[in-house]
């Protein structure tokens, strides 16, 4: 999506692709300045989200997330796999949305210094995708 954009609602958040300037969003891409590492360029979060995917990663509908649910044979292991994850989030200091119940961990990632995905939630994700094939 090119060129200027305007902002539909005022609080609405806006992924880390956009820069909001005033009350308009100009593509990141026009603002070299941003320099923010974790900027997703559009081209990489394409092929990025369709490796996620592959691995059972969804994008959420009503905001610029990916989530995935996980089931473990026991409470013992889904929460061993919180702990290793949460170790790393805290390494990263980027800290992920979930939801545990039993055996099941429900997982949302999003970055919310920004509003919208990163290459943080990028590479979280990667990291929860390693742990989980590692049990
Ligand atoms: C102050 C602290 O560094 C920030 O709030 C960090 C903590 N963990 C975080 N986690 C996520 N998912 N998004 C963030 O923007 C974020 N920011």
């Amino acid at each position: 999506m090119h060129g200027l954009m305007f902002t539909l609602r005022a609080s609405s958040a806006w992924p880390c692709a956009y820069q909001r300037l005033g009350n308009v969003l100009l593509p990141r891409y026009l603002s070299k300045m941003s320099g923010d590492p974790n900027w997703l360029p559009p081209a990489d979060r394409e092929q990025l989200l369709m490796e996620l995917k592959a691995t059972g990663w969804i994008e959420v509908e009503d905001r610029d997330a990916i989530y995935k649910e996980l089931h473990f044979k026991t409470f013992n292991q889904a929460f061993g796999f919180m702990s290793r994850v949460a170790l790393q989030a805290e390494k990263m200091n980027h800290h992920p949305e979930w939801f545990n119940v039993y055996n099941k961990v429900q997982i949302t990632l999003t970055t919310h210094d920004c509003g919208g995905l990163s290459k943080r939630d990028i590479k979280l994700a990667k990291f929860i995708d390693k742990v989980t094939l590692s049990m």
